[in-house]
């Protein structure tokens, strides 16, 4: 088996490495098998039906259309985690930034000469004095994978945080310790936070949750973060609320010619998860879980289908997509049996409108393997089926 991958954006070289070269080939055909990219804006970028699989190394998929892809049969992973601690450890800077004056210190203090810059430098101090974070209030909302972290190290900084994630998984609930109380409504947060900073997905539900009325409802003079996406904020609405003094200082990961040139706008080039660690280990960890699809078919980390991992032990597994419709189950097994198919193993499950089935079977001779293939494909609900030697 020869797979093609193509890739968008950098990728570390540490994840293309996950990719023995006797298997795959990278960047040699507009034909791929699958697509590793970063923020590569998929829904204006044409990936054909050959693409079984779109790995998305990093966290947010508002950069692929989803629904298109399950439609496809294609399966769509991210790394979630991966740039967690990279935004967190940039989030505990901003912070600082917005509330001490780093950067016209620092200017002020290159632009002094002579013998006594030791003097002058002591007597100017007082122009730049900040406040501290420890005992102001933040809140955060979305406590996933990065919100849950900047909780964290905002309460170890000795701030009071307020949660607020109504959807919180299991595992970042335990993650949460419980000195960081969790609002039941985000106008709480609002209204009590001194600093208020966003961790959330960009979807439909998502799009513009901070608007004017919400910017209303902040604490005169609080300092806003964004470094999850473009449209979770409004922009409009920010610049209306520092012009009107409702809010002290935005500060984002997300540049727009409205902030440009503002002193009450702190912009970074959507930098959150730029680092090394972050690159390398969401480049392994997306080429990774490309890898166990192609080659077991089990999905780990997917964001439209469920989890499916059974131990591929036979000497064939067949993987079916499928419509989440009744019976499907009883119809695939049916055709197995007319093709006299026993089946060692076998596994089922669902997200939303997508089923999932694999099912593993002895070896069978390569023509009567094709025409359990077309007859698996005849099923009109089927939109997808491999076969997978082990
Ligand atoms: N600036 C960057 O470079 C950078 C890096 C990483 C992530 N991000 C962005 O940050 C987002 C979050 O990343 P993550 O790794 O923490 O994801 P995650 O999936 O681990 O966590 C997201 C959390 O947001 C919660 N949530 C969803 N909608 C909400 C709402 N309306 N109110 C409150 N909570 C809500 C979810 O329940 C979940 O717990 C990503 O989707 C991505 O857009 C940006
Ligand atoms: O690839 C990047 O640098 C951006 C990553 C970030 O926006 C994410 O959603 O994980």
């Amino acid at each position: 088996m020869t797979m093609d991958i193509k890739t968008y954006n950098m990728i570390a070289p540490e994840g293309l490495a996950v990719f023995p070269p006797a298997m795959y080939r990278i960047n040699q055909t507009d034909k791929p098998d699958a697509l590793l990219i970063r923020s590569q804006d998929m829904h204006k970028t044409h990936f054909g039906t050959s693409v079984l699989a779109i790995a998305r190394a990093g966290a947010g998929v508002n950069n692929i259309p989803l629904v298109e892809a399950s439609s496809n049969g294609t399966v769509v992973f991210n790394t979630p985690g991966s740039n967690a601690n990279a935004v967190k450890e940039l989030i505990v800077a901003m912070l600082v930034i917005a509330t001490r004056p780093i950067f016209s210190s620092i200017t002020w203090a290159r632009k002094l000469n002579g013998a006594d810059v030791s003097l002058q430098t002591e007597k100017g101090k007082n122009h730049f004095a900040g406040t501290e974070l420890k005992g102001k209030t933040i809140g955060v909302i979305g406590l996933g994978a990065v919100g849950s972290r900047v909780a964290r190290a905002a309460a170890d900084m000795g701030m009071h945080v307020i949660g607020y994630d109504p959807y919180i998984s299991v595992e970042h609930a335990w993650r949460l310790s419980n000195d960081i109380p969790r609002a039941g409504e985000l106008a709480e947060v609002l209204r009590s936070s001194d600093y208020v900073t966003i961790h959330i997905p960009y979807t439909e539900k998502n799009k513009d949750l901070i608007t004017a009325k919400e910017l209303q409802q902040i604490k005169k003079g609080a300092i806003l973060l964004n470094y999850s996406r473009w449209g979770i904020v409004n922009e409009d609405a920010v610049v209306a609320a520092l012009d009107n003094g409702q809010i002290k200082q935005y500060v984002t990961d997300f540049s727009s010619s409205k902030f440009i040139k503002r002193d009450d706008v702190i912009v970074t080039p959507h930098i959150g998860g730029t680092t090394i660690e972050a690159e390398v280990c969401g480049a392994k960890m997306a080429a990774q879980t490309l890898r166990k699809y192609l080659e077991t078919g089990n999905i780990v980390n997917s964001v439209n289908f469920p989890t499916v991992e059974m131990e591929f032990a036979s000497a064939l597994r067949l993987t079916l997509i499928h419509r989440n419709v009744p019976n499907m189950v009883g119809r695939i097994t049916t055709i197995l049996a007319q093709e006299e198919v026993n089946i060692d193993n076998m596994i089922n499950r669902s997200r939303d409108q997508i089923a999932y089935t694999m099912i593993d079977v002895a070896a069978i001779p390569a023509e009567k393997l094709k025409n359990l293939q077309a007859a698996l494909l005849a099923i009109p609900e089927v939109i997808r089926v491999r076969a997978l030697q082990k």
